[in-house]
């Protein structure tokens, strides 16, 4: 595909997506039929109750996991039937991953941790941004510290700096700001904001519906289907709408 082609196509695109985990009358099925696309340049949260399959949504989209059927495509690269290593080359070329579990290299300080996407992709490290991003996250007095040695809300900052340094087309944070106090949650959604102000594409998971009134569009999933959507959501018509759809704040916290 040319590359006129291909930034015709939207970053992400799921279609007719389902996963289901095990089989026989044990199977669990995570997506029944997802499908969505990601355009460039917004920010998309994804709600719903414990369970409901956001987390597979995001590790299916970002190629980390195989649906069971249907398709999904980034940058109009269908991944389906991609080997391995094109698969992995397409990841770390266009997505970056926020965990809730940081994966942080533990033998690693907080700039070389941030900066290790480029050194893997045998890419420039733009250090006046990852400097800056780091700034903004709060941690730019721990540079030389290694995992071990922060909190957990400042690992989760660590990783969110890493994704966000390298600039990726596509950043998919699941969870990031679960962890974090309200000014540096405000910081940290305000930056993802500004990504998706300039191009970028990001997609979050979260059950808080302040975090989610930072984004474009919210994805209201249940039972493994996107019930419902809002659009340029207030953090009040969020936490409203999560209850329609078979939940309450409390209750997905
Ligand atoms: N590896 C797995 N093996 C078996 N079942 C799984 C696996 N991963 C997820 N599931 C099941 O798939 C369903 C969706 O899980 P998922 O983690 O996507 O939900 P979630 O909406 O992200 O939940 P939470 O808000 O609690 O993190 C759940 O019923 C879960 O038990």
């Amino acid at each position: 595909m040319d590359a006129v082609t291909a930034s015709a196509q939207p970053p992400v695109r799921l279609a007719a997506v389902r996963k289901t985990y095990g089989k026989g009358g044990g199977a669990v099925t995570a997506l029944d039929g997802v499908t969505v696309d990601f355009p460039a340049g917004t920010f998309t949260a994804v709600m719903g109750p414990s369970g409901s399959g956001k987390s597979t949504l995001l590790h299916c989209a970002a190629g980390l996991d195989a649906p069971t059927s249907g398709e999904v495509a980034l940058a109009g690269t269908p991944l389906t039937g991609l080997d391995e290593t094109r698969l992995t080359v397409l990841r770390r070329d266009r997505v970056a991953f926020v965990f809730q579990s940081f994966n942080l290299m533990p033998a690693l300080n907080v700039w070389q941790n941030v900066t290790l996407p480029d050194l893997l992709a045998g890419r420039r490290t733009d250090k006046r941004w990852a400097t800056e991003v780091i700034e903004r996250v709060g941690l730019r007095d721990r540079l030389r510290h290694r995992p071990a040695e922060l909190s957990g809300g400042q690992q989760q900052r660590v990783a969110i700096a890493r994704a966000l340094a390298a600039r990726p087309a596509v950043t998919f944070a699941d969870e990031p700001t679960g962890a974090l106090d309200t000014r540096t949650a405000a910081e940290v959604l305000g930056l993802m904001r500004h990504l998706a102000d300039t191009g970028q594409t990001i997609v979050m998971v979260t059950h808080d519906p302040v975090a989610a009134s930072y984004a474009d569009n919210v994805l209201f999933l249940v039972d493994g289907r996107i019930v419902d959507e809002l659009a340029r959501p207030r953090a009040a018509a969020v936490a409203e709408r999560l209850a329609r759809v078979g939940t309450t704040v409390e209750g997905a916290l």
